[in-house]
């Protein structure tokens, strides 16, 4: 039997490496309850101490930032090939950049009853000297805009955003910053989370229209961050409008999920997607996230164990 083969009555051993804040969240004892009724011990994983001292593990799930983590975990790798990693790092990495992430929705193409979805318009604004108003007049961008920091690495400052209502609110954010087409969708986001094969969209919360009239009273720029955390009761929206909201149709939600998970070569994520307003066959993802939070959605336990457990007996087989 090789190292990381399970026999039949036997148990696979699942390392996680995750930040303190993710482990309070994500790892809750409904968890790792459900994953163990199922043949599946979660276990925690010290970063500080090497992977081969906390061995064995037939799979390794983690969301940790560091290069140092990265380097570990592909030195492990080499020598345990048979450990599962979900997912690679220099796959994931492509996720830590506004630009990269949204390119392998560019390159899917897809149309499904009537519906496509695309990404907003945006342009990289680098450096505060190089940046010119025409360059982004030149590629069709209109007031008003969102502005994103390029990083999505996890840290407070890459959730900070803010809407740029007119040319004076173009100062107002550090660079580097994507500056991207702000799309009406009725205030509802769309959160497809995917765990492998297994997929789940549910409504959020999200920013409101901009009408025409608030764009002649509103200047400069707004901050905000986090928005789809907020609770439902938290919305100013008007009342049903949220509740009322359809959901994007299935089929399109399965192979956007699909073609996605191809396409970046990764198990665990989130797509936020949103439905413009004045076109309701067009759809736009406007983020993707690595490891999301998973433990918002109803029934996540048996979600993320039958990804496991497919994966596991796929895999060690
Ligand atoms: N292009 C857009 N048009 C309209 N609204 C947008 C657009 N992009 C983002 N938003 C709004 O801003 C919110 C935050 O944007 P985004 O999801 O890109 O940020 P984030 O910090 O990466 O969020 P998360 O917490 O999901 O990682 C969205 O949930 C949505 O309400
Ligand atoms: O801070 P980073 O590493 O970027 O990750 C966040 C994601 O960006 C968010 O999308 C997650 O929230 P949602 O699961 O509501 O999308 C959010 O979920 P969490 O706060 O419940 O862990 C995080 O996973
Ligand atoms: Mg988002
Ligand atoms: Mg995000």
């Amino acid at each position: 039997m090789y190292e990381g083969e399970v026999a039949a009555g036997e148990r696979y051993r699942v390392g996680y490496a995750l930040q303190p804040k993710k482990v309070e969240t994500f790892i809750q004892p409904s968890l790792l309850h459900h994953a163990k009724q199922h043949a599946i011990d979660l276990v925690q994983i010290d970063p500080s101490t090497p992977l081969h001292q906390q061995v064995p593990f037939h799979c390794i799930i983690h969301k940790l930032h560091t290069q140092h983590w990265n380097k570990h975990l592909k030195e492990f790798s080499s020598q345990h090939p048979n450990t599962i990693i979900i997912d690679p790092p220099e796959l994931i990495n492509r996720l830590h950049n506004r630009v990269s992430m949204l390119d392998a929705v560019t390159h899917l193409q897809i149309s499904l009853q009537n519906a496509t979805v695309s990404v907003p318009l945006q342009v990289v604004v680098d450096q505060p000297e190089s940046f010119h108003f025409d360059k982004i007049e030149e590629l069709g961008l209109v007031f008003p805009m969102i502005a994103k920091p390029l990083a999505a690495d996890g840290t407070s400052d890459s959730h900070q955003l803010c809407l740029v209502l007119n040319r004076e609110g173009l100062n107002s954010f550090t660079v580097p910053t994507v500056l991207q087409e702000f799309v009406n969708h009725g205030g509802v986001v769309f959160k497809i989370y995917v765990a492998g094969q297994h997929v789940i969209c549910v409504k959020r919360k999200s920013l409101n229209d901009i009408t025409e009239e608030k764009l002649r009273t509103l200047k400069g720029a707004l901050p905000f961050s986090q928005v789809s955390n907020m609770s439902v009761g938290d919305k100013d929206g008007c009342c049903g409008v949220f509740e009322n909201a359809e959901m994007p149709p299935q089929s399109l939600v399965e192979e956007l999920a699909r073609g996605l998970r191809e396409a970046l070569g990764l198990n665990l994520f989130n797509v936020d997607l949103i439905r413009d307003g004045q076109d309701r066959g067009r759809y736009l993802v406007i983020d993707i996230n690595y490891f999301p939070g998973y433990a918002k959605l109803p029934s996540y336990e048996p979600f993320i164990t039958n990804f496991l457990l497919d994966l596991l007996r796929t895999k060690i087989a």
